[in-house]
């Protein structure tokens, strides 16, 4: 049976990455440092867990000592008003863990590496949707670690002969998306329609995103391991939507009646982003299965369910 090792395997696209490689019949080892990932994510699943932070370069070692067949590499920092904050922790992270991964993954000879690349490495687009051939402009810098990276994963293929899938995402969201911290509007949304108070909008809310589903997400990214060659596909649904419209479906699909405020522009954010699908659906035989109101629907309950086993 073929070996998985999944860095971040106890974070939000992880988790269902991780079930979706377990149903597929896969032996899966985990790494993550639970920075931001939970054990409870995890809970009960039949892994090799190994607490190590990727950007220690302890994890080159663990690596090599766990022999996968294929690294998914989710491990990372996320959000990118914090990588505007502090770029020094963006770095770290998302560049020094992926070299110690990479570096890893050719001492353990794997057969191939997938990368969680993101939209933002193209910045604000020229052009709409935006293929993988569109410049890349990042506008921040997670949106610049992120292009590094792919970078990186070009020459270790030319070095090394290490074969890599790059999947550009665009938002994804659904259960186990935190609101805190660096969590991503929908959960934030989410949180506050649960709770009652009113969120507030960065800037005048008519910026739009191309939301995907989490389970489209892992998906795309267990697919795109079966492929022997190396491909860099967008993996999004090819939908964009307004985050002030955002707010208005995920009020119809909750019931709520609550309004929203709206607060200053945030750093570093990009005005439009809708990526094209195209390429994914063509190298993958993938495409997204789950609509936009079904799936906030999806994440509206599980949060529900999740707030009543707490209590
Ligand atoms: C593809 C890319 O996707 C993500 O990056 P992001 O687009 O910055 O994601 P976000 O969910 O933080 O913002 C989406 C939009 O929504 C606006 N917005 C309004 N009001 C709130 C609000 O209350 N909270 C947040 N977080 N955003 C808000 C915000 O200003 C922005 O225009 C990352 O997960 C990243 O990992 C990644 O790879």
């Amino acid at each position: 049976m073929e070996k998985v090792l999944v860095t971040g395997g106890a974070g939000f696209i992880g988790s269902h990455v991780v079930e979706t490689l377990l149903r597929k019949g896969y032996t899966v080892a985990v790494m993550d440092n639970f920075s931001t990932g939970h054990q409870e994510n995890i809970a009960d699943l039949p892994i090799d867990l190994y607490i190590c932070d990727v950007a220690d370069p302890a994890a080159i070692n663990v690596i090599q000592s766990i022999h996968p067949d294929y690294i998914i590499h989710l491990a990372a920092q996320i959000s990118v008003s914090n990588s505007v904050a502090d770029p020094l922790f963006d770095q770290r992270t998302n560049v020094t863990g992926s070299l110690n991964v990479m570096n890893g993954a050719r001492l353990a000879s794997v057969k191939k590496i997938v990368f969680a690349s993101s939209a933002a490495v193209y910045g604000n687009p020229i052009e709409i949707p935006v293929t993988t051939k569109h410049p890349t402009h990042p506008e921040s810098p997670y949106g610049l670690t992120k292009l590094t990276v792919e970078h990186y994963l070009n020459l270790f293929e030319k070095f090394y002969q290490l074969p890599y899938s790059i999947l550009r995402f665009s938002n994804v969201y659904g259960p186990r998306q935190d609101a805190e911290g660096e969590g991503g509007v929908v959960s934030i949304f989410s949180d506050r329609i649960q709770k009652g108070t009113p969120p507030m909008i960065y800037g005048d809310g008519d910026q739009t995103r191309d939301f995907i589903f989490v389970k489209d997400v892992a998906a795309a990214v267990v697919a795109s391991i079966a492929v022997k060659e190396s491909l860099c596909v967008n993996v999004s649904s090819q939908t964009a939507i307004s985050i002030k419209d955002l707010f208005q479906v995920m009020k119809e699909v909750s019931g709520s009646d609550l309004d929203v405020y709206y607060g200053p522009k945030r750093n570093g954010d990009i005005r439009h982003s809708m990526l094209s699908n195209q390429l994914a659906r063509e190298l993958l035989g993938w495409k997204p299965e789950v609509s936009l109101s079904d799936g906030l629907r999806m994440t509206l309950r599980a949060l529900k369910r999740k707030k009543k086993a707490a209590v």
